[in-house]
């Protein structure tokens, strides 16, 4: 039998997910290397803190802190970026690309920001960016849309992105426990980033939209172009009454786009969901993406959206896929062709504005319980034309109550105006708060 080609891999970083890939290899090592044909040899790993203790053990030898043993060095083929960031990481990325490596990366913050000028310095010098693990985790979402679904043109990729944030819903939902208690737990757990504004203000899941964006329409839109609203201010009253109306409340990501008219809604906020659509029931650290094409339909992922073991999964599978084209198969990774073909999908393609989105609305207020209180409330609405489905109120017998209404559709602008007059409103205390009711047939 012949010898087996060596493929040599370094990794920047080993931490949750780069010791996860080492996990991994190891564990299915020998089937994967009989598919691939090859022997995957982990020869260099680029760590911060030499003397740190690892769940891992793995050779001294192998340990550096040293990146141009990973990047710069002509024995390594395939480079993981798994050490997080947007400095460090940015710079060993584009060095490694420069040398015409293959770099596979679970790095979504680096890709949204910097994916553009990563690919074009890839395409430029011969090189490959893999990415898979960046969005959802252990779901080929990425391999899904660009490979699986590309018969199709799509019209809505809606989904739950952020684990972490999923997991403190799911919590206060079932127990009825606070936001804040619930983020206790979640830190003890090791769920939330370092960065904890990154999961409970939406942007981790905003960088994952926005990498979605590009893979479905081609255009790169920008963090601060985009709604991006996280979950701190939901409250387990909320979770409450939308239960009791039927609805579950999760942070959706909705890319929505409108042919006819070339414009692009992307958007990333807490949801109402009616409790029976497939999204209302992805729960805990789990993440769900529900894509529509116009030929293959509605297909649906669920599947676990962050640790060590679904994103080292997803890692392997661009390692492996690097490996098939290192062996001579077809590039997988974005190519020239791929970009001229997003470029054309991307032309003349407006992103809606906020205040251009139309839906119904779930708005909670804090009020002073007295007489007359919820008639001022109703008439501010009717004021700005917002017709309403349903009013109810919560009394805490300390001279307060919360009224809580949904609204009819209604534009994005007719609600910031109603909630300005309410928050001026002498018996309303402190702002009031609205969430968006999602509904899919609307987008
Ligand atoms: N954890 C998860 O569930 C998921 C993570 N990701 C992404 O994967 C990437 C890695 O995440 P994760 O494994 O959780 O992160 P960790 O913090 O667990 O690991 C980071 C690793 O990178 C090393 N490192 C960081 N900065 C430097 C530096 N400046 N120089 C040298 N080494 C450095 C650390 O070294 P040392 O160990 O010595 O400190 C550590 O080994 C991130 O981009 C993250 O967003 C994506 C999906 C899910
Ligand atoms: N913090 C992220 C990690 C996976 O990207 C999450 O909770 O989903």
């Amino acid at each position: 039998m012949s010898e087996k080609r060596k493929i040599r891999i370094g990794l920047l970083g080993f931490g949750i997910v780069g010791q996860g890939v080492w996990k991994n290899i190891e564990r299915n090592r020998e089937a994967l290397e009989y598919r691939l044909g090859a022997e995957l040899v982990i020869s260099d790993i680029m760590v911060k803190d030499l003397a740190r203790k690892r769940e891992v053990e793995v050779s001294e030898s192998l340990l550096t802190t040293d990146a141009a043993r990973v990047v710069d060095n002509p024995e390594i083929d395939i480079v993981c970026e798994l050490m997080g960031g947007t400095k460090e990481a940015l710079d060993l990325t584009r060095r490694a690309l420069e040398r015409g490596k293959i770099v596979v990366s679970a790095n979504k913050a680096l890709i949204c920001e910097h994916g553009e000028e990563l690919f074009r310095i890839a395409r430029e010098n011969g090189a490959h960016y893999f990415f898979e693990a960046s969005v959802a985790g252990g779901i080929p979402i990425i391999k899904t849309i660009r490979e699986a679904l590309v018969a199709n043109r799509f019209s809505l990729i809606y989904g739950i992105l952020n684990g972490t944030s999923n997991y403190i819903l799911t919590r206060m939902e079932r127990e009825g426990i606070s936001f804040e208690e619930t983020l206790v737990d979640a830190r003890r757990l090791g769920y939330v980033e370092a960065d904890e504004a990154l999961d409970l203000d939406g942007i981790d899941a905003a960088h994952k939209t926005v990498i979605l964006t590009y893979l479905a329409h081609g255009k790169w839109v920008k963090l601060e172009d985009i709604i991006c609203e996280g979950i701190r201010k939901i409250t387990t009253d909320d979770i409450e009454i939308a239960g009791q109306l039927g609805f579950k409340i999760k942070l959706l990501a909705v890319i929505k786009r409108d042919f006819e008219a070339n414009q692009l809604s992307v958007r990333l906020h807490p949801a109402l969901i009616a409790k029976k659509e497939v999204i209302a029931g992805v729960d805990g650290v789990y993440n769900g993406v529900s894509v529509t094409g116009d030929v293959v339909g509605t297909t649906f992922l669920i599947g676990r959206g962050a640790g060590q073991d679904a994103t080292s999964s997803s890692v392997i599978s661009d390692i492996s896929d690097a490996v098939f084209m290192l062996r001579g198969a077809p590039p997988q990774a974005i190519s020239k062709e791929d970009e001229e073909l997003y470029a054309q999908l991307a032309e003349g393609l407006e992103l809606s504005k906020a205040e251009d989105l139309k839906g119904c609305y779930y708005v909670r207020i804090s009020v002073r319980d007295e007489e007359g209180v919820l008639a001022k409330v109703t008439d501010i609405m009717a004021r700005e034309h917002i017709s309403i489905s349903s009013v109810n109120q919560k009394e805490f017998g300390d001279g307060m109550a919360t009224v809580m209404v949904t609204t009819h559709k209604i534009s994005e602008a007719a609600m910031q105006s109603a909630k300005e007059a309410l928050a001026a409103e002498g018996a309303v205390v402190g702002q009031p708060v609205s969430f968006r009711i999602f509904k899919p047939e609307e987008g």
